[in-house]
């Protein structure tokens, strides 16, 4: 015999498993924990207790498998309707309803237990704002409502910056509400760059994305102006903030000079799906990598060598 073989019972238990993890949209989560993680490496000026890091990022995996998860039962008729969400788990019959309540609340309570035991009060109740306004205010209220559901719901996806700096410090600065700043800034860009491709879909169960309401030209545009917007607000953390220096202005500067050139490419070709998904997935990048620039330019390491260049062009600027 080769392989392995599994009993009915046993396969049967694993697809429940991955029912319910998929539940969670578990692929969005990495980069909602980066942006966690960046805004903790800050506020800790680059020495932040691993232990704390590790249970703050499983508090933030709970508390958005909860929200989603939420999303994922409030969605449900829409999501059978479409034809890209209609293999999920409650509109494929495989999650009832009121068992992914119950799910969802496990998940919550989890996330708001962890954070207010093992972290504190503050970054607890920040989660748990994060979980009420994505289901209330964005799924609840704008998303089938207004065309500026995602920019006003967005503020939710740009909470867990927040989260990770209160972890951290206890309270909340100047620092972390500019991290709060760039993602939701960022979050028109990334999702009305995905609603341009699935604008059909959207169309289809009256949701009014955008791009379905005021079309394409207008869509590209609001791109134009929230990437215009974003970019130099990332480098306001150099200055006047002063939390970054000359290696996390380099990585913004080239991050930021391919957004504003895909966005201008986009603006020029306002139907062109493949440059909408081009934008969609350089979005996600930009954050990846625009986070991994704070903690490379935060490292002691840096430090040094961000010292010894600035010594260098002062004395080579004296000199000349
Ligand atoms: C209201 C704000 C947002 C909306 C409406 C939104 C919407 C979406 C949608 C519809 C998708 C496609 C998912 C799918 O096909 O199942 C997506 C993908 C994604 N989003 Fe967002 N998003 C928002 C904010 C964010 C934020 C704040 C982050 C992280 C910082 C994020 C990270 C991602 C990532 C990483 C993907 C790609 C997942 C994959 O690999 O398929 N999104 N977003
Ligand atoms: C602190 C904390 C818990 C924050 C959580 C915030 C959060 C879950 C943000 C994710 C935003 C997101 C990917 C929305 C998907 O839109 P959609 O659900 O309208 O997409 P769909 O069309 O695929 O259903």
């Amino acid at each position: 015999m080769t392989g392995t073989t599994f009993s009915p019972l046993h396969e049967n238990f694993l697809a429940v498993i991955k029912s319910y993890y998929q539940l969670t949209k578990p692929r969005i989560i990495p980069l909602l924990l980066i942006t966690t993680a960046a805004a903790m490496w800050i506020a800790g000026k680059g020495q932040v207790d691993p232990r704390q890091v590790l249970i703050v990022l499983l508090g933030g995996t709970l508390a958005a498998a909860s929200a989603q998860t939420f999303n994922c039962v409030y969605d449900r008729d829409i999501d059978y309707e479409m034809l890209r969400t209609r293999s999920r788990p409650i509109p494929s019959g495989r999650v009832h309803p009121r068992h992914a309540i119950v799910f969802a609340c496990i998940l919550g309570i989890l996330s708001f237990t962890l954070f207010a035991v093992f972290v504190n009060l503050l970054s607890a109740l920040l989660a748990l704002c994060g979980i009420g306004f994505y289901m209330l205010v964005y799924t609840h209220w704008l998303k089938r409502t207004s065309t500026q559901n995602i920019v006003i719901g967005g503020a939710a996806g740009s909470i867990p910056p927040l989260v990770g700096w209160a972890a951290v410090t206890g309270d909340l600065s100047w620092t972390a509400w500019l991290l709060f700043l760039t993602i939701f800034l960022w979050t028109p860009p990334h999702f009305w760059a995905l609603a341009l491709m699935i604008r059909d879909d959207y169309a289809q169960v009256n949701i009014p994305m955008l791009p379905v309401v005021k079309g394409e030209e207008t869509t590209v545009k609001q791109i134009w102006l929230y990437t215009l917007l974003v970019v130099p607000v990332s480098f306001l953390l150099i200055y006047p903030l002063g939390e970054a220096g000359i290696v996390y202005g380099f990585f913004a500067t080239i991050l930021g000079g391919i957004f504003i050139r895909k966005a201008w490419q986009l603006q020029q070709a306002p139907q062109d799906k493949q440059l909408a998904k081009s934008m969609f997935k350089y979005s996600i990048l930009y954050m990846m990598l625009l986070c991994t620039g704070m903690v490379v330019d935060s490292l002691p390491a840096m430090h040094q060598i961000t010292a010894t260049v600035v010594e260098y062009l002062s004395s080579f600027a004296c000199n000349a």
